[in-house]
């Protein structure tokens, strides 16, 4: 069966280099281990060389003079040689499959601690995109599973050379024109096989979103974060459903790719099997001919069979080697490309080694932005400038581009046009960017961590202070209840932790503020901060935030007009762009965008004060 043409191939090059990396890989893990075990393979296959021709000298002097002749001391002393080569042979197996296990299990740890550095390096914008969703899924893939089975088939690869090696050695000292017959009845189920991995590779390729899809959907059925939403809405069973229905196509596909395959590779076979069964009728008849010995044709037909045997396996060690060479082409691109990412960055981010309390403005010029694969773009033409020390705020309806402009300002994406202009250094690099920003995102993480990690993680450059740690979330509001917490700041807060606890959101949030703290970076990004404080804390955080951040410069999204009135300089966004600034006062006299909304948002307290008592009549005939 003819593999298509969109099936993937790597040429011989790419080939050797994906080799190269496995071995590079499986030696960086642990190089003793891998010389120890390829030592006892080796010395295994010198013993099987050893074996057979032994055997074979043993049958000859049987043969020609019989058991009880005067070879007899002689054949006993090979006997015994036999029997103690096979047992030191077995006595190899067993070390070295002792230390393969431990080789295994450290180029396990190996290779995935390689897909997370490359993870954890890839810039943001990467993961906007489907395909780089694919590739890590496909280099998680060949992380877990892969190098294991790399490692096991490279050594029992280099094994079964050298045994074939040996035997074809054997064979050419006895009956050398049966190695060509041997060598040629593997090659049609070697063909086979590999136009069936070719197949199957490509299957793979072809399933990583709806595996990534099925992921998705077993995370939410089995997980704590969906459990709550998932229960109260019944979709149980429909999500079970829909994860039925992706799994249903990959065994689908599966069947149809093994049916195609299965009758190539039974032809093959069937092939070579009446291949050997022609060449032992051929050596039946020499020996009644009297061209052959006895002795020769048992050991030739004997090692004919060891001979397509051992290539067979040979054949399928390397087709599944190739296999695993296709998965971990996955991985080495994946580790190059987020290699290549961090490459461009690595001098400026040394650079960038001056401290960050030096910040003095940052601006942005004209910047725009689109999503990658997104039709509209977020940002157009925005122009602000947030100096030393400001109280900025960002301001405008949902989908305006607040958060985006916040994302670019922050370094976590660079503008597509325009530029950004950090203490008079235009297009600084990101990671100076990163460095001089603590943000707290709207949908900020919930670490399941001790409390104290959590907020440690908001500066990961120094060890953590428990000190540093207190003060923020005294800062934060969080310390009260941290304070009540069963161990304090060493709390788990992940129920599906032994001894974990819970927060409310808003404590979640007052947590992540208190990250943001301990950052102490001159520049607070915070993206609704408040949103989920109740009223009271609200107002107090909300009274206290330009005290708390005296010393530093602020970029305030919000939709609680309460919380930006006081700010130095307010920009209103709209579709993308900055259509007003200025002071609360300014903005309000030109009664525009900003004046409509904060008039909105005031009007139902108004009428509150207003109406007394009909609003409250109002609200309890709506009961
Ligand atoms: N990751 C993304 N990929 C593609 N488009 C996005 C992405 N994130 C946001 N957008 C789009 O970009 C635009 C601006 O979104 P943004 O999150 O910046 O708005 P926002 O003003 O912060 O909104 P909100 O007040 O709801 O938080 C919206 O049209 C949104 O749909």
């Amino acid at each position: 069966m003819a593999t298509s043409p969109d099936e993937p191939r790597i040429g011989a090059r790419e080939q050797g280099a994906c080799l190269a990396f496995a071995v590079r890989l499986v030696w960086r893990a642990d190089r003793r281990r891998l010389i120890e075990v390829i030592a006892a393979q080796l010395a295994s296959a010198v013993g099987v060389l050893a074996l057979i021709l032994l055997v074979r000298s043993v049958f000859g002097t049987v043969t020609s003079t019989g058991p009880g002749a005067g070879g007899g001391r002689g054949t006993l002393v090979a006997v015994v040689l036999v029997v103690a080569i096979g047992s030191l042979s077995g006595v190899l197996r067993l070390f070295s499959s002792s230390r393969n296990r431990i080789l295994a299990a450290k180029a396990d740890r190996h290779v995935i601690s390689t897909v997370l550095a490359s993870a954890s390096r890839a810039e943001l914008a990467r993961f906007e995109d489907p395909v780089f969703h694919d590739t890590v899924q496909r280099a998680v893939f060949a992380s877990r599973s892969q190098p294991t089975m790399v490692v096991a088939m490279l050594i029992a690869a280099s094994q079964a050379l050298l045994t074939t090696i040996a035997v074809g050695t054997a064979f050419l000292v006895m009956a050398w024109w049966l190695l060509p017959v041997a060598l040629l009845s593997t090659l049609p189920v070697l063909r086979a096989a590999r136009a069936e991995r070719d197949a199957g590779y490509g299957l793979h390729r072809r399933l990583a979103e709806d595996r990534r899809v099925r992921q998705y959907i077993e995370q939410l059925l089995t997980g704590r974060d969906g459990a709550k939403e998932v229960r109260a809405l019944d979709l149980g069973r429909i999500l079970h459903a829909k994860w039925d229905v992706e799994y249903q196509r990959e065994i689908d596909d599966t069947v149809s790719w093994q049916r195609g395959y299965l009758r190539t590779r039974i032809l093959a076979r069937l092939g070579a099997d009446t291949l050997i069964l022609a060449v032992i009728g051929c050596v039946w008849w020499l020996i009644g001919s009297g061209t052959l010995s006895l002795a020769t044709a048992v050991a030739a037909v004997t090692g004919l069979f060891l001979m397509t045997s051992r290539v067979q396996a040979l054949g399928a060690l390397f087709n599944g080697i190739g296999e695993a060479l296709f998965y971990l082409m996955d991985l080495r691109t994946f580790a190059a490309g987020t290699e290549r990412a961090t490459d461009s960055e690595a001098t400026p981010r040394q650079a960038a080694a001056s401290p960050a309390g030096e910040f003095t403005a940052l601006s942005a010029e004209s910047i725009g932005f689109t999503y990658p694969g997104a039709a509209r773009p977020a940002l157009h033409d925005v122009t602000l400038t947030v100096r030393r020390g400001e109280f900025i705020a960002l301001v405008g309806e949902n989908g305006s581009g607040k958060t985006t402009l916040a994302k670019i300002l922050g370094g976590l994406y660079p503008p597509d046009s325009g530029r950004l202009v950090l203490d008079g250094t235009p297009t600084p690099d990101p990671a100076r960017l990163r460095e001089t920003c603590a943000p707290v995102f709207q949908d900020f993480l919930r670490y399941k961590f001790t409390a104290g990690e959590s907020i440690a993680f908001g500066r990961t450059d120094l060890p953590a202070d428990t000190g540093a740690i207190v003060a923020a979330a005294e800062r934060a509001g969080a310390h009260a209840f941290l304070k009540r917490l069963p161990h304090r700041y060493d709390t788990v807060l992940g129920k599906e932790f032994s001894d974990g606890c819970d927060l409310s959101l808003g404590q979640w949030q007052r947590l992540a503020l208190a990250r943001a703290f301990y950052r102490d970076a001159p520049f607070l990004i915070l993206d609704e901060p408040t949103a989920s404080l109740d009223p009271q804390a609200e107002a107090h955080l909300s009274d206290r935030l330009r005290a708390l951040c005296a010393d530093r410069t602020v970029l305030l999204i919000s939709h609680r007009f309460a919380a930006v009135r006081g700010a130095d300089r307010i920009y209103v966004m709209a579709d993308g762009r900055v259509v007003e600034q200025g002071r609360h006062e300014e903005l309000m006299a030109e009664d525009g965008t900003y004046a409509r909304l904060y008039r909105l948002q005031a009007l139902p307290y108004h009428d509150d004060t207003a109406v007394g008592t009909d609003t409250s009549h109002r609200r309890l005939s709506r009961r």
